[in-house]
């Protein structure tokens, strides 16, 4: 029987952070679409989730950075109504500076971080919108305000991710849809290996356990929260943050040239 509370598609759901989401997702009742590049580790992972929890779980093996797959897959769930929720969690990361970085590894990076993510979203909420519910889950990083903690184009993608889920915020207020970023610091995943870097190397105390990051982000999902920041021991720094980005925004835009810069 499929699940009252629909479908939860989470990408990048075969390892790390999206295995453990789409498997909290499951034990609060979605069923799942779990879509990744490796159908074998894929297809485990779908397994051990429809064991642990009895919902529907189907696994889509896609390559989200290859343009005619990711239109494919924008087809292919554009046209699911049983979709509620969206987990835009596929990702990577590159250890050298731009210099040092192929190029081809950059766009390789914008088109996951930035182009499959925008699109997803793009192709699944005019569904949710005229069905009046969804919810859309970013997985940014603390990176998206601290770019310089590491080098080239990767703190940018995920301060795209940032802007993009306040621009969606805004664009959802009253149409019953929701937006959720999360901003997970340094994860201990297979993220670090892929992306060339020993997370050996990074101090102990940055590092969170995948299985406690997941367990607060989930517990932030089920309250709804729209930025999410697991590391972050003092609430208050991000509220005073948010509070003096707010501040600016009336003030950004005037007809005046300001005084500092008259001639
Ligand atoms: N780990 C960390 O320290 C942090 C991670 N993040 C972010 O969290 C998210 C998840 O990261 P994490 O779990 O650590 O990463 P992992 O490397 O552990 O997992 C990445 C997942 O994405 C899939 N994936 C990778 N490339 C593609 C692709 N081209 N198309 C489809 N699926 C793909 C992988 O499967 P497959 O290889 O089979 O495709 C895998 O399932 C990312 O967005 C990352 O930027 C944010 C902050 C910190
Ligand atoms: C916060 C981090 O260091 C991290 N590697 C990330 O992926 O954003």
């Amino acid at each position: 029987m499929a699940s009252n509370i629909g479908t939860a598609v989470v990408t990048g759901a075969s390892t790390g952070i999206g295995a453990l989401y789409a498997e909290g997702l499951a034990a609060r009742g979605h069923d799942v679409i779990l879509v990744a590049r490796n159908a074998q580790r894929l297809e485990a992972t779908a397994q051990r989730i429809r064991d642990r929890h009895g919902v529907a779980v189907r696994s889509i093996a896609a390559d989200l950075g290859d343009a005619a797959q990711l239109h494919a897959l924008e087809t292919e769930l554009a046209a699911d109504p049983s979709i509620t929720v969206l987990v835009n969690n596929a990702g990577m990361g590159a250890a050298g500076t731009l210099e040092q970085t192929d190029p081809a590894r950059l766009d390789a990076i914008v088109a996951l971080n930035v182009t499959a993510l925008m699109r997803l979203t793009r192709a699944l909420v005019p569904g949710m919108r005229a069905r009046g519910k969804g919810r859309v889950v970013n997985i940014a990083s603390v990176l998206a305000m601290a770019p310089e903690m590491v080098h080239g184009v990767y703190g940018a993608t995920k301060a795209f991710v940032l802007a993009f889920s306040q621009s969606l915020r805004h664009e959802f207020a009253g149409s019953g849809l929701s937006v959720q970023v999360l901003m997970p610091g340094a994860t201990a995943t297979e993220f670090w290996g892929s992306a060339g870097i020993d997370v050996g190397n990074v101090p102990r105390e940055m590092v969170m356990t995948v299985n406690d990051l997941v367990a607060a982000a989930l517990i932030a999902f089920d309250r709804e929260e729209f930025a999410v920041l697991p590391a972050l021991q003092d609430a208050a720094l991000w509220e005073n943050y948010e509070g003096a980005r707010q501040a600016l925004i009336p003030n950004l835009s005037t007809s005046r040239i300001a005084p500092r810069y008259a001639a």
